[in-house]
């Protein structure tokens, strides 16, 4: 990946910067986040995206949010805190890292010794902890997917879990990069993402930026694509893996996911640790974002039906576990059957 390829979040200098995606890739534009009403828009409205990096958005926001207050005194500076970070956690419900993410600031606050300046620098130091792991755990999960990357191989991709989603190279696009450096020959087929585009926006953006041959697909060719014999593995990101190893990630990852199973296609979920929410049994219990309706009307900005037409706007879906190949993490491949798996990874 080129060191020149934009960063989705900056922190520079105390402020927080968020490359708005919702204008790529015609327009790179950044824009400084300066209230708690701001940021939150700024998630909800997928100006910030991806699990990884609604986490680390959601941390340097909340620091930003709380400078002002930094002259109160300690306790009404933690209830302020609480009381912000609940706020930013409404923003999305799917993507785990949001609250995982804000959890960590909140720990945080009940262990620091010192007045609520000394904290507000111990947030924003964890904020940056957030982040700079982030930019590791990517790397760890590409050097764990390589093998799988073999020369001449076909990729099929869903969404962006890329360099876009994340402070490094991506999750399921971390592989993608490595190989590339390593003059492996591959071919990637990036599914366009109905209704937000992710897959065509991003994706197929960031990917030929790189250099990688992307190919780009509507979502409703990825099944005579897998026919042709052109796909030898799926690899996604995820919002959310929950106990028994069921995976929640962009609305048609599900799809995705039984055409493979159909076709025998290997189909892997990269992530890192921090999107594993071992408290929630399965993915009958992970909460599923519903969004605005006009989304589904318009196709980019072109409105593609009549305004009163009916829709369903659900952001995610959740993949089954028994279709799932293997979860990657910064730790390793982890086969099925998952619970066990996926508990060693904390040590339970
Ligand atoms: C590394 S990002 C993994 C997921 O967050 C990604 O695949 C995804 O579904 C993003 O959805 P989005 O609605 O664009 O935030």
């Amino acid at each position: 990946m080129r060191g020149d390829f934009p960063k989705a979040i900056r922190w520079e200098n105390g402020e927080l910067w968020l490359l708005d995606q919702t204008r790529l890739p015609h327009e790179v534009v950044y824009e400084q986040q300066e209230s708690a009403e701001q940021i939150h828009a700024s998630i909800h409205a997928l100006k910030v995206r991806g699990a990884p990096a609604i986490g680390i958005a959601a941390a340097y926001g909340l620091c930003v949010v709380l400078k002002p207050f930094i002259d109160l005194p300690r306790a009404d500076f933690i209830a302020e805190l609480q009381r912000q970070a609940d706020y930013i956690n409404s923003s999305r419900p799917t993507a785990v890292n949001l609250q995982w993410a804000l959890q960590r600031l909140r720990s945080v606050a009940d262990t620091a010794e010192g007045d609520s300046e000394s904290l507000w620098q111990t947030l924003v130091i964890e904020a940056q902890a957030i982040h700079a792991e982030d930019e590791a755990l990517c790397r760890g999960i590409g050097v764990h997917a390589l093998p799988l990357i073999r020369d001449g191989v076909g990729v099929m991709t869903h969404c962006n879990a890329g360099a876009l989603a994340t402070g490094g190279i991506g999750t399921a696009t971390a592989p993608l990069y490595l190989a590339h450096e390593q003059g492996i020959s591959f071919r990637v087929f990036a599914n366009e993402t109905r209704p937000l585009l992710q897959g065509s926006r991003l994706t197929s953006w960031e990917l030929h930026c790189a250099g990688i041959d992307v190919t780009l697909l509507t979502d409703n060719m990825a099944a005579q694509t897998m026919a042709s014999g052109a796909v030898d593995l799926v690899i996604v990101g995820t919002d959310r893996v929950v106990a028994n190893g069921d995976v929640a990630n962009k609305i048609g990852t599900l799809g995705v996911a039984i055409l493979a199973k159909h076709y025998g296609i290997p189909f892997y979920v990269a992530c890192p640790s921090s999107t594993i929410d071992l408290s929630t049994a399965d993915g009958t219990l992970i909460p599923i974002e519903q969004r605005d309706s006009s989304e589904v009307r318009r196709f980019g900005s072109h409105q593609a039906t009549l305004s009163e037409i009916k829709t369903l706007n659900p952001a995610f879906d959740v993949t089954p576990a028994e279709l799932v190949s293997g979860i990657i993490t910064e730790k390793g491949l982890i086969k099925p059957p998952f619970s066990s798996g996926l508990a060693a990874l904390f040590d339970r």
